[in-house]
């Protein structure tokens, strides 16, 4: 019997995208599954945040972009905003709200305009504060909190949304090993409710624990497949210019860094 068809939460046909006058996106097609996690990794300045920005509807750009089986146009904003929430690298949130209410704006598109917020959005807001474990500081401003603190509760208002489909552009930044690890189990525990995880990441270790991995150079998809298959993990190599090394540990693919440089002729060197 023949498998049923993928679905796909996420997908791009063809988008290019530009800033000012420079381009900065090639053409990209891209399919995500749902209830998967996908990292989006590659050098710096390889247009995986304008990628994930594209994807979010925050980037205008040519092509298509479709969400949930719809192209992105035809969501309504507010039904937009509760299927598909967005974590951006460095946001910008107001110092002065307390940690409880930078939380709960993450339910502003559950709550008809001017309510006050209901039993189900303080349930929400608990739940996503207490699982990035950020409850304790409910009452403190937001401006009181440590970077990986701040993180954690952004990360809070993110999950507070309850969408479908979560895109986050560098969620561990600022995260101390510990809270990577929580981050990295609340993601599988996602993923395993059924809701699709998008994450760019710096931590190729860490990225190498999704599902599946794209893999980008220069504003193109050099590769996109299963985090544990060979060619998924040779693009990987090759993109860092065979800097790192993809080697398996107690039964988790992890990259390691290679010592070796490149001399002028493309052989390899040992380090000085
Ligand atoms: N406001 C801007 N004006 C001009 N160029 C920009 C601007 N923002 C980004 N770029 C350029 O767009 C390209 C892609 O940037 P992008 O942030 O998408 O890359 P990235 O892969 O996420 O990089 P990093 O890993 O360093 O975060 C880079 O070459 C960057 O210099």
């Amino acid at each position: 019997m023949a498998n049923a068809p993928e679905k796909i939460a996420i997908g791009a046909d063809g988008i290019s995208a530009s800033i000012g006058k420079s381009p900065i996106l090639h053409g990209v097609t891209l399919q995500l599954p749902a209830g998967r996690w996908t990292s989006i990794v590659g050098p710096n300045g390889a247009g995986k945040s304008t990628l994930l920005r594209a994807l979010a509807g925050l980037m205008p750009c040519s092509g298509s972009v479709h969400l949930l089986g719809r192209p992105l146009a035809q969501w309504h904003r507010g039904e937009r905003a509760r299927a598909l929430s967005w974590l951006g690298q460095n946001e910008v949130a107001a110092d002065d709200l307390m940690v409880y209410d930078v939380a709960m704006l993450g339910r502003l598109p559950h709550q008809p305009w001017l309510s006050p917020p209901s039993g189900t959005d303080h349930a929400a807001v608990e739940q996503a504060l207490r699982a990035t474990q950020a409850w304790d500081w409910r009452h403190r401003a937001l401006g009181q909190l440590s970077g990986g603190e701040r993180q954690r509760v952004l990360l809070a208002r993110l999950l507070a949304v309850q969408a479908q489909v979560l895109l986050m552009d560098e969620p561990l930044a600022n995260l101390d090993p510990p809270h990577q690890a929580d981050w990295l189990l609340l993601v599988r525990a996602l993923v395993a409710q059924g809701t699709t995880v998008v994450s760019v990441l710096h931590e190729v270790s860490l990225a190498l624990q999704a599902d599946d991995m794209v893999v980008m150079a220069a504003g193109r998809v050099l590769h996109h497949g299963a985090c544990d298959a060979a060619a998924t993990q040779a693009a990987l190599e090759q993109v860092f210019d065979h800097r790192i090394h993809v080697r398996q540990l107690d039964g988790m693919w992890m990259a390691l860094p290679s010592l070796q440089r490149k001399n002028n002729q493309g052989t390899k060197d040992v380090p000085a």
